[in-house]
């Protein structure tokens, strides 16, 4: 554990002093893209201006033998576009891959000055962070950077999500954590094949009416991933960072997909991956509160005033803890309004 005065002190001479605190910036979707893949590249200009996150994915989905293809079309892109506010991201291979030290050392160096964070996979405890934030720090030192990049890790082994409270505090780079439902279901032997969403076996049934166990008896499919996904969120907002849920393999299934982002938003996360194009908007909508919601979240804060006592609101009783939640409701939306005019139209702020 480090001394709590030093955790805001440079890790190598010349690096930038880590930031005190992570900016909220609309995190909406963070879209994968595969720099080795020359359709999805010659895309990206134009997708980099619909999304929040562009992240240029360098581990698994992209083939072994495109691996440095792959790093160099991030920074051939890098390069060459101008992302305006989009935050640009990268995912490096694993930290025991061959390849995860030349993504650092390059992308640091060629790119460093554009990248807002490093996604780190499979990290499995404090120790993991702990690596990336000395070697970081050395390579922005030697790059000559002057804002520190920050990182979030992935949760997707069993060993993360054991240690995802002390993985949010392990440095002041920690910007966030994802799911990453795929490999920690494969990690934790879970008996499933997909990628993130539910399963029709993992499920609950009602009490048999009579003798026969077969009639009358509805079944109710569960969450797979409240419990990990609860956890992460509080994990994240106890370090003030920010959680976001992962991917969501069936490109086909944008009815399954937007009820899995939405069960992720409604436990506090603020953004999931986009695989696809298609699955923008609907992390868009999803992760964006609806004008009706931040209408009654104005109404109950000005109704509550200096936000303490209780009043009743069409027959509900608001007091000063559904006044912070309404409050928690329009930081949201005010952030989005500077980003999107549209929002900011139909939310009339
Ligand atoms: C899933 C895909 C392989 C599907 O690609 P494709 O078969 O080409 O789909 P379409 O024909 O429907 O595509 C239509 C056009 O759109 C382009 N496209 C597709 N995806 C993207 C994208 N992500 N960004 C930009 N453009 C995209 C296609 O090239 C088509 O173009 P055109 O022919 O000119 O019309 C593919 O979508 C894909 O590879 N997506 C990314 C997958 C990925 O990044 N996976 C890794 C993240 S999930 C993960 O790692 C698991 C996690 O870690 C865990 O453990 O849970
Ligand atoms: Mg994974």
């Amino acid at each position: 554990m480090r001394n709590p005065r030093a955790f805001l002190r440079p890790l190598a001479v010349g690096a930038p002093t880590p930031a005190a605190e992570i900016p909220f910036r609309p995190s909406r979707m963070i879209h994968f893209f595969d720099p080795s893949n020359e359709k999805m590249k010659a895309k990206v200009p134009d997708i980099a201006a619909k999304v929040d996150i562009i992240l240029g994915n360098l581990e698994d989905a992209v083939k072994t033998d495109k691996k440095e293809a792959a790093r160099q079309g991030l920074v051939e892109i890098a390069q060459a576009t101008d992302f305006g506010q989009t935050q640009l991201w990268t995912r490096v291979n694993s930290l025991d891959s061959p390849w995860v030290l030349d993504d650092f050392i390059t992308l640091v160096t060629e790119i460093g000055h554009k990248l807002d964070v490093i996604m780190v996979p499979k990290v499995e405890g404090a120790e993991d962070i702990h690596y990336v934030d000395r070697l970081l720090a050395q390579l922005e030192a030697r790059a000559g950077l002057d804002r520190p990049i920050l990182v979030h890790a992935i949760l997707e082994t069993a060993a993360g999500v054991a240690n995802v409270e002390e993985i949010a505090a392990a440095s002041p780079r920690m910007q966030g954590i994802s799911l990453g439902p795929a490999d920690l279901a494969a990690s934790r032997r879970m008996k499933t094949t997909r990628v993130g969403g539910g399963h029709p076996g993992y499920l609950v049934r009602t009490d048999p009416v009579g003798e026969d166990l077969t009639e009358g008896r509805t079944t109710y499919q569960q969450d797979l991933w409240h419990y990990t996904i609860a956890r992460m969120v509080d994990a994240c907002t106890a370090n003030d960072i920010l959680p976001f849920y992962g991917p969501f393999g069936d490109i086909k299934d944008v009815v399954a997909c937007e009820d899995q982002f939405r069960n992720a938003f409604l436990l506090g996360c603020v953004g999931a991956w986009s695989l696809h194009p298609v699955q923008i908007d609907i992390a868009k909508r999803v992760f964006s509160p609806t004008p009706e919601d931040v209408a009654h979240a104005k109404r109950v804060v000005e109704a509550m005033g200096d936000g303490s006592g209780a009043v009743m609101i069409d027959g509900k009783m608001e007091d000063d803890a559904s006044c912070k939640q309404c409050l928690v409701m329009l930081d949201l939306a005010q952030a989005l309004a500077e980003r999107d005019p549209e929002l900011k139209e139909l939310y009339d702020l």
